[in-house]
């Protein structure tokens, strides 16, 4: 046991993101190629009387401090497993843009679970940890696990695939899209159309392992992006924006609406960065790297 446990967990791109029909549950079978990258949330766990949330950081005003929060939720759920109180207090440095399609608050939930596992002595196998973080989002498992890996099922049953080093740019923008809401407007974009069986692309596997950005470019595809667009237009022009400044190639990350730019190099992520944030068509950007490592305890 230990007074106060801090875990640093990444935030991640959606390299693929193919999506089938909806389910009879209302989610959406998934090829989701998850890519983890170096930006980076902090969630600390200290011993406390009862379970408080609080967070710091440019968007923490957007991040609900009750039991809602993902955080919290993991929390809950390890405690009462281990017939323990969740007596924690959880402080989160918020860097993942907040309903950015980043999974920021999946990141959240992975880190409190490794948190709160450590703080408590519990040992939990990794098995376990997993499955806890199935019941809290189709993006949890991810964010503990990190690296690069194919999402099937919701998302949530991980393969890890071989991924060489990129260079990346992300421009956020003003304000969140909802995640539930995306999926309704592909529902109702694709209404009335044979929507395929997702799979995973052979290409963009390849070029993921290559650590060829140019063949990684040609293959990138957001099932998703275009309902992201049509719920936000104006996300076309900050696309546009990153590719006039040379980025190799521009997509919504995930449900949007952070956009990803691919870049050659560190180089190239700082003129492009640059360029997009005096475009005026987001509110600030981040370059980072990929792949970055899952949930990990300092
Ligand atoms: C789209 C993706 C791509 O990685 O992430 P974001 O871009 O939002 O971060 C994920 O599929 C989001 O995963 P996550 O944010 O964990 O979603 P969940 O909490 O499991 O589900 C929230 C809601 O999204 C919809 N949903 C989610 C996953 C899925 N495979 N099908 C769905 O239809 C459902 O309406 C569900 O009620
Ligand atoms: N720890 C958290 N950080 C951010 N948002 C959270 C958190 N816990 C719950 N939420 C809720 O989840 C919603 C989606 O947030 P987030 O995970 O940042 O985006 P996305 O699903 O687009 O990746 C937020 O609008 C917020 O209401």
């Amino acid at each position: 046991m230990s007074d106060t446990v801090t875990v640093r967990v990444p935030a991640k791109v959606n390299v693929q993101l193919a999506v089938g029909a909806a389910r009879p549950d209302g989610f959406h079978d998934l090829a989701n190629v998850f890519l983890a990258v170096s930006l980076y949330d902090e969630v600390t766990a200290t011993p406390a009387d009862e379970l408080t949330v609080t967070c710091a950081g440019p968007d923490a005003g957007k991040v609900p401090l009750d039991r809602t929060n993902l955080a919290a939720r993991a929390a809950e759920i390890l405690a009462e497993r281990a017939g323990l109180a969740p007596a924690v207090h959880l402080h989160i440095e918020k860097r993942i843009p907040v309903a950015g399609g980043m999974a920021g608050g999946s990141a959240d939930g992975a880190a409190a679970l490794l948190a709160c596992d450590a703080l408590w002595g519990l040992k939990t196998p990794a098995e376990e940890l997993l499955a806890i973080c199935a019941e809290l989002g189709s993006d949890v498992p991810f964010s503990l696990v990190g690296g690069a890996a194919l999402g099937t099922g919701r998302g949530e049953i991980l393969t890890p695939v071989p991924a060489g080093t990129f260079h990346w740019v992300f421009a956020v923008a003003d304000g969140g899209l909802s995640t539930p809401a995306v999926f309704r407007e592909f529902d109702r974009l694709t209404a009335g159309t044979e929507v395929p069986v997702p799979q995973a692309s052979p290409a963009l596997l390849a070029a993921l392992a290559s650590g060829d950005p140019d063949a990684l470019a040609a293959t990138l595809a957001n099932g998703l992006q275009p309902a992201a667009l049509s719920l936000r237009p104006s996300l076309a022009d900050t696309l546009a924006a990153g590719t006039e400044a040379g980025a190799l190639a521009a997509l919504v990350s995930g449900s949007g609406p952070t956009t990803a730019f691919l870049v050659r190099d560190a180089e190239s992520a700082t003129k492009v960065a640059a360029a997009l944030n005096a475009s005026g068509t987001c509110r600030s950007t981040h370059t980072a790297t990929s792949p970055a490592p899952g949930a990990t305890l300092l």
